[in-house]
């Protein structure tokens, strides 16, 4: 299992490949992971926001684990598998979690609980109760999803927890980041992709990105090139990103991804269960002319 030291890097967040029917598309997944297990990442995550965490049910987060363990089998390197467990209800984030353990994840993902708007020490209640599962914890927040913004207090009380080993921010700006480092709280990695250089030049410890699916090498790059100091060339690598990334968060997270992927020929279709939907035609356009030789 993970530990803080191991948060190190790039963890990609993996897509769920879906058929234009909605179902599980694994030969897909299968086809779409053989690339990223090649690349120098630290982990995957699993069942995330990118992976359509709000649409696809536990069973089918078993299937992508057990598919995600067999094509791992026989690697030089055995890349950690973080599974997203989070959900509004602190019962079955428990279970989950605990689940998650039994089929062998490395660290779970859990999120602030969303859309219930409960007080911080009920939030700090919930962690403390998950925490005791003894499956590593990566604290997921981002209040623009959640729809409740926590203290820097509550934050640092839930990351003394024993069993969380760090913190994903996605809380949209900075201003949390540098107030953690003061703090010197356990390991912080960067969950908005824009701010990945800001936050890995001044000490987070690596990033989950969904623009590190497509962009993996870059990513990793300005990873490496940040952790040695070298910060003008981290910098350097970084800038050449920033317009895929604008275009990549232009419309809701993952479906300019899952277009990009599709249209790259690495997994088969970009359909996305609804509430989701495609990308508007005006984008599709955009990325294309961002990303040159997307085939
Ligand atoms: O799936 C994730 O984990 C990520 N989710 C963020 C979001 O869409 O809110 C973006 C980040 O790149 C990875």
């Amino acid at each position: 299992m993970l530990n803080e030291q191991d948060l190190k890097g790039i963890y990609v967040p993996v897509v769920t490949p879906f058929l234009p029917n909605g179902e599980l598309d694994m030969d897909s997944y299968r086809n779409y992971l053989g690339g990223l297990l090649e690349q120098e990442i630290q982990g995957l995550v699993i069942n995330g926001t990118t992976g359509e965490s709000a649409t696809v049910s536990w069973e089918e987060v078993v299937d992508l684990v057990q598919t995600t363990k067999a094509s791992r089998k026989g690697r030089p390197r055995r890349i950690p598998i973080v599974i997203g467990t989070g959900t509004n209800d602190t019962v079955s984030t428990v279970n989950r979690t605990e689940m998650a353990g039994h089929i062998g994840a490395d660290a779970v993902l859990v999120v602030v609980p969303y859309y219930c708007r409960p007080s911080q020490e009920g939030i700090l209640e919930h962690f403390r109760k998950v925490a005791q599962v003894g499956v590593p914890i990566i604290v997921y927040d981002v209040p623009s999803r959640t729809g409740v913004r926590l203290t820097t207090d509550t934050i640092r009380r839930i990351m003394d927890l024993n069993g969380v080993i760090g913190l994903k921010d996605s809380s949209g700006g900075l201003e949390l980041f540098s107030e953690l480092t003061r703090l010197d709280t356990k390991p912080v990695l960067c969950g908005e992709d824009i701010y990945f250089y800001a936050m890995v030049s001044q000490g987070a410890c690596g990033g989950i990105l969904a623009s590190a699916n497509v962009k993996t090498h870059a990513s990793v790059d300005v990873f490496r090139l940040a952790s040695k100091g070298d910060l003008v060339n981290a910098k350097r690598a970084f800038d050449l990103l920033v317009p895929f990334i604008q275009k990549l968060f232009q419309e809701s997270n993952p479906s300019p991804l899952k277009w990009l992927l599709a249209r790259q020929g690495i997994i088969s279709s970009d359909t996305l269960r609804s509430p989701m939907g495609p990308i508007t035609k005006e984008l599709q356009m955009e990325l294309e002319r961002t990303i040159p030789n997307l085939t």
